[in-house]
């Protein structure tokens, strides 16, 4: 578990002082995928660089497995920064050393014995799926796969948190999906935390189980990600989750229709039941679903459709209260009748 309790970084330039993080707490569950994000410039790099004391808190406290990282001695920081590994957005890989040498580096520092050295970096490329690739230098390798070797070497000694500072935002999508279904098997395989700091929903979406939302240094807003995705609360959340479930319906649409316009959201397992076929059957309305979209958050569905109910105002009204009771959630957008 990682405990951060009243945070702060702030950088001193020589004109003034840059508030990085601003007095944030958040606590982190063992075994959780956890997202963080937020615009440029919002203090995500800074959080979670404080998190493995690559910067120096300010003030506050970072709790992790019980253990107080801003109290700690320099020798126990270094074994304590061994718990908490990083990936990096640009790899970081020593270029003159092949993928095994860059494997056995990370373990030759940590004092692991020699004779133990060879077989846990083959141990290693075949978790991350690179066993073919070890004489390669990290110039013969793709994005992806560099990515990879960083994967493996943060997870060289063991770790119980690894720290993702915009690890797929190099990658093209294909390659970042691949890279998250090895992040989301090592956080299942391995029970490990896993902290990620990015700027993109899809990320979010796709693996975390939690996450948070930072602005000006703050966490704005924090939760489960379907609940945040589903009941975005703050209007830097809104616009996060826009960036997956907008969608805006063609003018020529919102001209020619003819009945009410309505917004439903289906949760959970509602998605799948026939809400919409019913209310046909057991109303005197038809209807034209006009733009949807169904999106599984961790498997789970989450849908939305913009639908216009043409018929009688009283049988519109009757269907609206029966959606409205099976999904909780309906918006009348436009109204022509
Ligand atoms: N070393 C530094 N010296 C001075 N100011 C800094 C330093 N590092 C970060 N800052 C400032 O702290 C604030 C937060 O920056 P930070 O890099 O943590 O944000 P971010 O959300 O990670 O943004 P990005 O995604 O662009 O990296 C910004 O105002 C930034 O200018």
């Amino acid at each position: 578990m990682i405990e951060i309790r009243n945070l702060v970084k702030t950088y001193k330039t020589k004109k003034q002082t840059v508030v990085g993080v601003d007095n944030v707490s958040v606590t982190i569950k063992k075994g959780e995928i956890f997202g963080i994000v937020g615009y440029s410039g919002a203090g995500k790099s800074s959080l979670i660089r404080c998190l493995n004391l690559l910067e120096t808190p300010t003030s506050g406290e970072i709790i992790i497995d019980g253990q107080d990282f801003t109290k700690l001695t320099s020798k126990e920081l270094r074994l304590a920064r061994q718990k908490t590994s990083m990936i990096f957005q640009h790899f970081h890989l020593i270029k003159s050393k092949t993928v095994f040498d860059n494997l056995a580096f990370a373990l030759k520092a940590a004092h692991v014995p020699k004779a133990k050295i060879k077989p846990r970096v083959v141990e290693l490329l075949e978790m991350v799926g690179l066993s073919d690739k070890a004489d390669s230098y990290p110039a013969q390798l793709s994005g992806g796969q560099k990515q990879r070797v960083g994967i493996a070497r943060a997870l060289a000694n063991n770790p119980s948190v690894l720290l993702c500072d915009e690890a797929t935002s190099a990658l093209d999508p294909n390659t970042t999906k691949s890279i998250l279904k090895l992040l989301k098997k090592i956080n299942e395989e391995l029970g490990l935390t896993i902290v990620l700091i990015t700027h993109e929903m899809e990320v979010v979406k796709e693996i975390c189980d939690r996450m948070a939302v930072m602005q000006d240094g703050k966490i704005v807003e924090e939760g489960p990600v379907y609940d945040l995705f589903a009941e975005p609360k703050q209007p830097l959340t809104k616009q996060f989750i826009e960036t997956i479930l907008q969608f805006e319906l063609p003018q020529h649409l919102v001209e020619s229709r003819r009945g009410k316009l309505i917004k439903i959201q289906f949760k959970g397992s509602i998605a799948e039941e026939s809400v919409v076929s019913e209310v046909f059957q057991r109303y005197k309305v038809r209807g034209n679903i006009l733009h949807g979209k169904i999106e599984y958050i961790q498997d789970v569905p989450l849908g939305i459709f913009i639908m216009e109910l043409i018929g009688s105002a009283d049988e519109i009204e009757a269907a609206i209260r029966y959606i409205t009771a099976k999904t909780q959630s309906l918006e009348v957008l436009e109204d022509v009748a």
